[in-house]
């Protein structure tokens, strides 16, 4: 048996946690063979609500789950750990977009940012999920400045798996299909989920669909995703999200499938004329607990105008959190 790694996990008492803590603690997030402590942040008003959660964690006997820390101090939370997936954050309820978050989200992110600067594994692989995630990962990562900006990241895997399922749908494939497809950009309305490189069974995906169904009908319907479930469930999307986080950290740490791409918001060097600094979503792959972008993916005019559209909104969201950004 390896030994065991240190796992933050904040919000930890909420809807996305209580499928996400079960998954970690099971081995489906980093292995069958790695133990894990799990270190969960909460706010004062629900430790109460944790110490049931804590209680559940104890009662499904778990063989890989080492310990635990129930705390309300992200000191502690983030004290030496491995991997931190920020959740804990204020959803978005009907009728509002994610960035309309930034202002009641964006301060937790500079006070966790800090605490893993000075607490945190100098490895530490940071994940965040909390919206509007991609500009509360800047926030994180701007905050640490003690650690490498390549491991703070953001959730983008629930967009890339919506838009394979919606792509298998429609061809009548599986997902195990699918390859190659990616989306780009911001966790957000503007996100632009590109196919023109994907394969489906082998054949490329444009030549199995037509330019209007992609434009007006797959396209809105992956950005939209997350509105259509509230709309529907009375709630944000929870299981499809703890999900999400764990396909994105088990690539992270054990290597993504061979031959394939995930979508993750990561540290932006300027690959594809982005602006370097800004947290934004690439074609990558997974290998020896790194991640790289894949280079040379063919991106016509339609594609240029998506990705651009998708950055300026980041540029906007950046500069609306300037005063949190040292
Ligand atoms: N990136 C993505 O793809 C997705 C992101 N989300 C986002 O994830 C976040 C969490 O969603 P849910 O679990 O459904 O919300 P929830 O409201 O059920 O749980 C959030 C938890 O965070 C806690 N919390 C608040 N401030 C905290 C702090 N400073 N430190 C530690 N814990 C804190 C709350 O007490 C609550 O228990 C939301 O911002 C939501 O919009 C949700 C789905 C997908
Ligand atoms: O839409 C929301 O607010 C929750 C979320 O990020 C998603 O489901 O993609």
């Amino acid at each position: 048996m390896k030994a065991p790694v240190r796992v933050t996990v904040t919000g930890a008492a909420g809807q996305i946690s209580y499928s996400l803590l079960f998954r970690i603690a099971s081995g489906a997030m980093l292995g069958e063979d790695q133990p894990v402590i799990l270190q969960l942040l909460e706010i004062t008003p629900a430790l109460e609500a944790l110490k049931g959660v804590a209680m559940e964690l104890d009662d499904c006997a778990f063989p890989l789950l080492a310990g635990m820390v129930c705390t309300d101090d992200p000191n502690v939370a983030f004290k030496d750990t491995d991997y931190a997936l920020l959740v804990g954050a204020r959803p978005r309820g009907p009728g509002m977009e994610r960035k309309d978050l930034l202002s009641a989200n964006a301060e937790i992110f500079s006070v966790q940012g800090k605490a893993i600067n000075d607490h945190a594994s100098r490895d530490v692989k940071v994940l965040v999920v909390g919206n509007p995630a991609n500009t509360n990962a800047l926030i994180a990562q701007r905050n640490a400045p003690d650690i490498n900006p390549r491991q703070f990241t953001a959730m983008m895997r629930l967009d890339h798996n919506r838009a394979l399922t919606q792509l298998a749908q429609k061809t009548g494939k599986t997902i195990a299909d699918v390859k190659n497809l990616v989306v780009w950009g911001n966790h957000s309305a503007t996100q632009y989920p590109d196919v023109h490189n994907a394969t489906v069974d082998g054949a490329a995906a444009m030549s199995l669909i037509d330019q209007p169904w992609y434009e007006n009908d797959f396209i809105p319907t992956v950005q939209q995703r997350g509105a259509a479930i509230i709309k529907a469930r009375g709630a944000s999307s929870a299981a499809s999200a703890a999900n999400a986080a764990i396909d994105h950290m088990r690539d992270w740490a054990l290597g993504s499938a061979e031959g394939d791409w995930v979508s993750m918001g990561i540290y932006s060097d300027g690959s594809y004329g982005i602006e370097e600094g800004l947290i934004y979503s690439f074609p990558c792959v997974c290998k020896n607990g790194d991640w790289e972008i894949v280079q040379g993916v063919e991106t016509n005019d339609f594609s240029k105008a998506r990705m651009k559209a998708t950055e300026q909104e980041l540029k906007e969201e950046r500069d609306a959190v300037a005063h949190l950004l040292p």
